[in-house]
């Protein structure tokens, strides 16, 4: 990102997500599913360096702390546990809006190593909405103890993101997961996410919808994405949109492409 695209990032964060970020700093939001370890990583790799509140106009814990590698400076958003981003309770919603609109350099989904499969869920979701994500699969001592063996570089290869194996609390693969977030931040990793392929029914919906979806969102949002939520018939969303990206959306030109 260039100086005046880092500026008027952080003014976003500022004004929608109530986040000051310093000049020059990256921003790394943390999701996954409840109990899996998020705050024991946010923890051990801010560290002291953290403040606690509320997102803006919600009663939902925000979490903020920062930490430097390499001399780059890192702030890390600890988003609320979910098992969706689909944005049906106050806590799906936030997750899913700094995501999406709050344009992290990294998200970081962490991953119960115990019970990957119902986890991956998550992951995907969010692979549907940005290519800027890395997967840590944390509780890796724990899938040990179970027996459970996870074949960590085929997940990467299947995901097209980077996965990082992790055990939060005693400290095991932090080293690693610094140095991905990093790689990725300065723009040295891009991965290529795996796509979710639906139905014909569907697919054929979204290609026809694809180009006008396009041309009203610009390079804002993944237009895929989007389309998908506009065949959904998510209203909060366009409300989200229209909110988050000043655009002009109350003569419902979305809903309008949606039908
Ligand atoms: N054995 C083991 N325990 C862990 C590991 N990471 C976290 N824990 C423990 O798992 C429990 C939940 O950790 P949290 O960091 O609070 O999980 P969270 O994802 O922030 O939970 P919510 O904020 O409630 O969604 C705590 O008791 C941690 O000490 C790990 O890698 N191994
Ligand atoms: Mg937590």
């Amino acid at each position: 990102m260039n100086h005046s695209a880092t500026k008027e990032h952080h003014k976003l964060l500022s004004e929608h997500f109530g986040i000051t970020a310093i000049p020059g700093q990256f921003t790394v939001a943390l999701a996954g599913n409840p109990n899996v370890g998020k705050s024991t990583v946010f923890n051990a790799l801010t560290g002291l360096h953290q403040h606690t509140g509320n997102w803006p106009g919600k009663t939902v814990d925000n979490a903020q702390g920062s930490f430097t590698y390499l001399d780059r400076s890192f702030l890390m958003v600890d988003l609320p546990g979910t098992y969706s981003i689909l944005a049906h309770t106050i806590e799906e919603q936030v997750a899913r809006d700094f995501i999406c609109f709050g344009k992290p350099d990294v998200t970081l989904v962490v991953l119960d190593a115990t019970c990957l499969e119902r986890n991956l869920n998550l992951a995907l979701q969010v692979m549907e909405i940005t290519p800027k994500i890395i997967v840590c699969v944390n509780l890796m001592d724990e899938a040990e103890k179970k027996n459970i063996k996870i074949d960590l570089s085929a997940l990467q290869k299947d995901l097209g993101v980077p996965v990082v194996a992790t055990a939060a609390r005693s400290g095991m693969g932090l080293d690693t997961l610094r140095q991905k977030l990093h790689e990725m931040s300065i723009g040295l990793c891009t991965p290529t996410p795996r796509q979710i392929s639906y139905s014909s029914e569907v697919e054929n919906a979204i290609q026809q919808l694809l180009p006008n979806v396009s041309r009203l969102i610009g390079s804002n949002l993944n237009p895929r994405w989007v389309t998908l939520r506009l065949l959904d018939g998510d209203q909060a969303f366009i409300k989200s949109i229209s909110q988050y990206l000043n655009l002009d959306l109350h003569s419902t030109r979305l809903q309008e492409v949606a039908v």
